[in-house]
C-alpha cells in the first residue's frame, strides 16, 4: 500500500511506556500530555499526524476537524466510543484499537466484583476500618449453584463465563451475532432476554455502548428480574440504565450492584455509588499492568506495521485499507483510483457527476469489491480541494455528494479488468483498464479500444479527434512549440472517425488552448 507516513505523535494520557519505546525505536517523535482540556486539545493537535489515547480523551468531531494533519487515532484499550469515529471516517482519519489487550483484565475484575457483591467484602472491609466487628450483618449467599446472565458473549462475556463456571455457577446468556452452537462450547446456553431476565440471580452485561444496547437493563426488564438479583456492569455506563437501577435498588427489586462504568466519568452524581448496596470502581477494568503494558504494545506495534506497510491490524473504520497490503491488489487500486482520475479530467462538462457504475470480471477480483469501488472513488472526487478522499473516506464522501455508486461483478473470465461509467449530464463517459505485468494500464477510453494498453503513469494527455495519418506529426509539433516532449503516442485501434488518444508528456502543459486546432476535447493529469 501507499505508506502512510507517521512523524509526530501525541499521547494523550497515561499509556505503557514501552508505546513511546517502541514508536521512537521506529523513528516517530512522541509527546506525552495529561489531562488535556478540550481547548488544549483543540489548540494542539494539528501539529500530529497521530494520536494515542484510552477512554478519558474525548476525540470529538471539533477535535477532529481542528487536526488538519491527524491520519490515526489509536486507542489503547478496547472501547471507541470516546471517539467520533463517523467524523474520523469522513476526514479519512484511521481509526484504531486494541481489542483483545485487556480482556482478561475486564473479566477478572467482573468476576471480583460479582464475588464482592455475593460476601459484601468491599463493605465488610469499611466496616472493620471503622473499628467495628459486625459478623450478622453481612451474611452473605454462595455462588455455587446460582444462575449468571451475561448479556453480550464476545471477548470478555466468554471469559467470565469460564472463570464463574470454576464457581459452579450456572452461566447463560445472549447475544445476537455469537452463535449459540458456539457459546455451547464454553458452557453458555443462550436464550432470548425475556427467558433470561427472569432465571438469573446475578446479570453482567459485556456489550458495546451503542442505541440498541443503551439501557439493555431498564425499569422493565428489572421488573422481570428475580427479586434481589444482583447486577454488574464492567463495559459501558448506560447499558444498565442508572436511574431505573437506583429506584431497583431502592425498591430491593435490585439486591446489590457492582459499577466499573459511568455514563458520566467521574460522576457528579453520586446517588448510585454512596448507595449500600452498590460496589464502584473508578473504570479500572483494564487497570492492571499486564492490560497496559498489551495495550500499549499492542498500539505501537500496530501503528508501526502500518506506517511499515507490513499490515493493518485494528482499524474500526478503514477495513478496506487492509487489502492494499497484497502486492496483487495494491496494483488494481492504483487502477482504480488512475482510471477514476482519467474520467474526470475528462468530464469537460463542470456538473458534477451523479452515477458511479463500476464492472469488474476476471476471478482474481471477484472479492475486490470494497477496494475498487473506493479507490475509483478517490480518483473521480480528487480535486485538489480541502476534502482529500482517500480508501477510508471516499465512499461516505461518494454518499455525502448524492453520487449513487454501483458495482457488478462478472464470473467465469481469468483476466481481470476493471470497467468505470460515470454518468454527467445526461452523457455517459467510460474507461476500461486491467493490470498488465504488474502496472496499471488503460485500454479503452471511451469507446476507444487502444491498440496497446497505456501505461497509467507520468503526465498523460488525453485528447479526442479525428482520426488521420497527419495527427502524429501535428500533435508532436505543437507540442514542441509549447516546449514540451513527447514520451509515448498511444493511439486506438479504429482508423476513422473521432477518436481518443493518449500521449505521455515530459511535463504537464501549461494551456490545452494550444491544441484547440487539432482536437475537440483534451485532457491532462499526473498518475
Ligand atoms: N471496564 C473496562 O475497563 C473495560 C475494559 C475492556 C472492555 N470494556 C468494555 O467491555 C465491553 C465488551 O468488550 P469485549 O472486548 O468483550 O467486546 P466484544 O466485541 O468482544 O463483545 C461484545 C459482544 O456484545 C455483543 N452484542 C452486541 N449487541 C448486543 C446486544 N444488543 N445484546 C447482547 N449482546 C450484544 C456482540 O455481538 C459481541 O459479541 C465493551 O463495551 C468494552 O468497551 C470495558
Ligand atoms: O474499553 C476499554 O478498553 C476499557 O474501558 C478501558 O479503558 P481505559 O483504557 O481508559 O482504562
Amino acid at each position: 500500500m501507499a505508506p502512510i507516513s507517521i512523524k509526530r505523535i501525541l499521547i494523550s494520557e497515561i499509556v505503557d511506556p514501552c508505546c513511546k519505546k517502541i514508536l521512537q525505536e521506529n523513528g516517530i517523535q512522541v509527546t506525552e500530555k495529561q489531562n488535556m482540556s478540550k481547548d488544549d486539545l483543540i489548540a494542539e493537535i494539528k501539529e500530529y499526524d497521530g494520536l494515542v489515547v484510552r477512554s478519558a480523551t474525548k476525540v470529538t468531531a471539533d477535535v477532529i476537524n481542528a487536526a488538519g494533519n491527524l491520519k490515526i487515532v489509536g486507542r489503547a484499550g478496547t472501547g471507541v466510543d470516546n471517539v467520533d469515529v463517523d467524523a474520523a471516517t469522513i476526514k479519512g482519519i484511521i481509526v484504531m484499537n486494541t481489542p483483545s489487550g485487556n480482556t482478561i483484565s475486564a473479566a477478572e475484575l467482573t468476576c471480583t466484583l460479582l464475588m464482592s457483591l455475593s460476601r459484601h467484602v468491599p463493605q465488610a472491609a469499611m466496616s472493620m476500618k471503622a473499628g467495628n466487628w459486625d459478623r450478622k450483618k453481612f451474611m452473605g449467599a454462595e455462588m455455587y449453584g446460582k444462575i449468571l446472565g451475561i448479556v453480550g458473549l464476545g471477548r470478555i462475556g466468554k471469559e467470565v463465563a469460564i472463570r464463574m463456571q470454576s464457581f459452579g455457577m450456572k452461566t447463560i446468556g445472549y447475544d445476537p451475532i455469537t452463535p449459540p452452537e458456539v457459546t455451547a462450547t464454553w458452557g453458555v446456553e443462550q436464550m432470548s432476554l425475556e427467558q433470561l431476565w427472569p432465571q438469573c440471580d446475578y446479570i453482567t452485561v459485556h456489550t458495546p455502548l451503542m442505541p440498541s444496547t443503551a439501557g439493555l437493563l431498564n425499569d422493565t426488564s428489572f421488573a422481570k428480574c428475580k427479586k434481589g438479583v444482583k447486577v454488574v456492569n464492567c463495559a459501558r455506563g448506560g447499558i444498565i440504565d442508572e436511574d431505573a437501577l437506583l429506584r431497583a435498588l431502592e425498591s430491593r427489586q435490585c439486591g446489590g450492584a457492582g459499577l466499573d462504568v459511568f455514563v458520566e466519568e467521574p460522576p457528579k452524581n453520586r446517588a448510585l455509588v454512596n448507595h449500600p448496596n452498590v460496589i464502584s470502581c473508578p473504570h479500572l477494568g483494564a487497570s492492571t499492568k499486564e492490560a497496559q503494558a498489551r495495550c500499549g504494545q499492542d498500539i505501537a506495534l500496530q501503528i508501526v506495521d502500518m506506517v511499515m506497510g507490513k499490515g493493518l491490524v485494528g482499524a474500526v473504520n478503514a477495513q478496506v485499507l487492509a487489502s492494499t497490503f497484497s502486492p496483487e491488489s495494491h496494483q488494481w487500486i492504483k487502477l482504480g483510483e488512475a482510471i477514476g482520475a482519467v474520467l474526470k479530467s475528462c468530464t469537460t462538462s463542470k456538473q458534477p457527476f451523479s452515477q458511479v457504475k463500476i464492472t469488474t470480471q476476471g476471478d482474481g477480483l471477484k472479492d475486490s469489491s470494497g477496494y475498487m469501488t473506493s479507490a475509483v472513488m478517490v480518483g473521480l472526487l480528487s480535486d485538489g480541494s480541502q476534502s482529500c478522499p482517500n480508501l477510508v473516506n471516499a465512499l461516505t464522501l461518494a454518499k455525502e455528494s448524492g453520487i449513487t455508486v454501483t458495482r457488478n461483478h462478472s464470473e467465469g473470465l481469468t483476466q481481470g479488468a476493471c470497467e468505470v461509467e460515470i454518468s454527467v449530464n445526461g452523457s455517459s463517459y467510460r474507461a476500461t483498464g486491467s493490470v498488465q505485468g504488474g502496472v496499471p494500464a488503460l485500454l479503452e477510453l471511451n469507446r476507444s479500444v487502444f491498440r496497446q494498453p497505456v501505461s497509467l503513469t507520468g503526465n498523460l494527455l488525453f485528447f479526442k479527434a479525428a482520426a488521420s495519418p497527419q495527427l502524429l506529426p501535428s500533435v508532436t509539433g505543437l507540442l514542441a512549440t509549447a516546449g514540451v516532449e513527447m514520451e509515448s503516442f498511444s493511439a486506438p485501434a479504429a482508423r476513422s472517425g473521432d477518436q481518443w488518444y493518449c500521449v505521455g508528456l515530459s511535463s504537464l502543459l501549461g494551456d490545452l488552448g494550444a491544441l484547440k486546432p487539432l482536437v475537440k476535447e483534451a485532457a491532462q493529469l499526473s498518475v
